[in-house]
């Protein structure tokens, strides 16, 4: 298998006449942590459905695990696990019938780690699934997409309802794996996800607007009083309070400025 666990190569998608994924080509290394973010509306669940092969891409190819994301074989389906922003639940069943179903599914579901989990998490296995809240269902989907220990995880916008003691567990559920994990989490909550990234990808109206790993970030990319004296070339967001600037494309400025936290580069990348 080569290093590479996750790509996409000019993945278009639209819908009516508005391109909502536009020409996106990344590749996402084994045992990656990328956090995908963006405003409401940029193309970030849409994008994550193409990768995960729910979604079909007018153009462009995703890959997962070496296989096109739209034909993966069983085996490769299951070494992945997905959380959908709204998680298509069964709201009939029990707690832990609806884990007993999902999980006979899955050769490497195990009943133990489902237990841990689901105790991780808080979730009461004797509930009934209609009668959840709306952190329990986040709670629920991420045991379902977590309890077979998937190499690559998928997941969109997973803590969004999650109290602050249930992220922290999430956060610790997802670095217990006993082998690099790879990861594509979308969230705005940027505090939480600046902590265990190790790329970020971020999205502006359907397409790639930066990709890059967190340390490179840290290290190359300058959040600057303003723009005077920065090559253009080298400017990714520029207004009147301020520019963000990539110093690899600026040889010989003088490198002014401060590492932005995720927050800020956020900010600066959608004025
Ligand atoms: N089936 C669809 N038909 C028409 N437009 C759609 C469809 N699905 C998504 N869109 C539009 O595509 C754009 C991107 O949607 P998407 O859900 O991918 O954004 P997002 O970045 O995940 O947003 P959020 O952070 O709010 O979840 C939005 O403008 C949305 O209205």
């Amino acid at each position: 298998m080569s290093n590479i666990a996750i790509s996409a190569r000019d993945l278009t998608v639209r819908r009516g006449a508005a391109t909502i994924v536009d020409n996106m080509s990344l590749d996402i290394p084994a045992g990656a942590v990328v956090g995908l973010v963006g405003r409401n509306g940029a193309g970030k669940s849409t994008l994550l459905r193409c990768l995960a092969g729910t979604v079909a891409p007018d153009r462009g190819e995703a890959r997962l695990l070496d296989e096109p994301s739209l034909r993966l074989s069983d085996a490769a389906r299951a070494r992945v696990g997905c959380v959908e922003q709204a998680p298509d639940l069964c709201h009939w069943m029990g707690v832990a019938e609806h884990l007993a179903v999902v999980g006979e599914a899955y050769p490497q579901w195990t009943q133990r780690r489902c237990v841990e989990l689901a105790a991780q998490f808080n979730l009461n296995l004797g509930a009934s699934v209609g009668k959840l809240s709306g952190g329990q269902r986040q709670s629920l989907a991420l045991v379902l997409a977590m309890a077979h220990d998937p190499e690559v995880l998928l997941l969109d916008e997973p803590v969004s309802s999650l109290d602050p003691v249930a992220r922290r567990e999430f956060m610790r559920a997802l670095f217990d794996a006993p082998r690099g994990r790879t990861v594509v989490i979308s969230s705005h909550i940027l505090g939480d996800l600046e902590r265990v990234v190790s790329h970020v990808a971020f999205v502006r109206a359907g397409r790639l607007q930066l990709f890059d790993t967190w340390d490179a970030i840290l290290e190359h990319v300058r959040l600057a009083p303003d723009a005077a004296g920065v090559p253009a070339g080298a400017i990714i967001g520029a207004h009147e309070t301020g520019c963000v600037y990539d110093t690899r494309l600026a040889p010989g400025h003088s490198g002014i400025g401060r590492a932005p936290t995720l927050d800020e580069l956020f900010s600066e990348l959608n004025k």
